[in-house]
């Protein structure tokens, strides 16, 4: 089954099927009341369908662009995990107990390269929405694997910050040559240093964003593809200040339903978080 595409060039048209990704955070009034004051066209119809947990999100990408786009992190209309409310990047800030079910996604620790991982896995990580891996993994990436940083790159000239925040990237590996792996880039804040967005902003694009990835993994799947292991870097947790838990809380409380998974693909709904020793 590998080897049969040529390596992405650029943004990846990987989505075939509407997914409807739910959400396991257990809302409280409040957040019901926000979640009310969702905007988006396809927002508003699953809250029609009693499903306020459940919004498309590449509707929700969608919805961003134009002239009106605002970020996630400036738009008070999207709809927000309880488990965003009052973050603080400091690790005394409770964390929300999810209720978890068989469909959620689930975060296996593990320490140790994330890079040792077998062929056709995907490496994800937390990245800036304006082209540059400077600092942290993603410093590594790129001095790895040169080629998936040019078409991160090229990916975020073509477009705006606002608009590719809460959404991601998924590149795939380039048969004959070093990299096997496929790099899955999380936009999680606009910009980085001093001017990364805040940690409440950054938590608030990595739902959407980590929703988007998947549904491009599935679509990736579904076209035959060979994918291995999901791993995952501490993402947030280093250059962006927030608190791995928070993260991985999130991630946790995903849902990857059996209609969300395309006919003939076996999708493992585990996730191995890996940090260095
Ligand atoms: N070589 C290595 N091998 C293995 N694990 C490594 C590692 N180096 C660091 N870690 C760990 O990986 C986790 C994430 O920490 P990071 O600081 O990387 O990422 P982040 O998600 O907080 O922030 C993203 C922004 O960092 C970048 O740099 P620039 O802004 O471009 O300068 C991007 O471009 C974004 O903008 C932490 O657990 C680190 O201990």
């Amino acid at each position: 089954m590998s080897g049969k595409k040529a390596p992405a060039a650029g943004p990846r048209q990987l989505k075939q099927t509407k997914l409807t990704f739910g959400s396991a955070f257990q809302s409280s009034p409040q957040q019901q009341n926000k979640n009310q004051r969702i905007s988006s066209k396809d927002d508003q119809d699953d809250l029609a369908s009693n499903n306020p947990e459940k919004f498309d999100v590449k509707s929700f990408a969608a919805s961003k662009s134009g002239e009106a786009a605002e970020s996630p992190g400036n738009d008070t209309s999207l709809p927000v995990s309880p488990a965003l409310g009052n973050v603080s990047n400091t690790p005394e800030t409770p964390i929300p107990t999810i209720a978890t079910q068989h469909s959620n996604l689930r975060v296996i620790e593990k320490v140790g390269d994330i890079f040792d991982a077998p062929r056709r896995s995907i490496l994800i990580h937390a990245c800036n929405a304006v082209g540059s891996w400077g600092g942290g993994i993603a410093l590594a990436f790129r001095e790895r694997y040169p080629d998936a940083y040019r078409i991160y790159n090229a990916h975020c000239k073509r477009s705006l910050p606002q608009r590719l925040v809460g959404t991601a990237l998924l590149i795939a590996p380039r048969d004959g040559t070093r990299r096997e792996h496929y790099v899955g880039c999380l936009f999680t804040s606009k910009r980085y240093g001093r001017n990364k967005d805040s940690p409440h902003d950054i938590l608030r694009a990595t739902e959407p964003a980590m929703k988007d990835l998947i549904e491009q993994i599935l679509a990736e799947m579904a076209s035959g593809e060979e994918v291995g292991e999901v791993r995952i870097c501490h993402i947030n947790s280093g250059l962006f200040a927030v608190p791995w838990m928070r993260s991985k809380s999130l991630i946790e409380g995903l849902q990857v339903g059996e209609e969300d998974i395309p006919e003939g693909v076996t999708f493992s709904r585990d996730i191995i978080a890996y940090a260095p020793e």
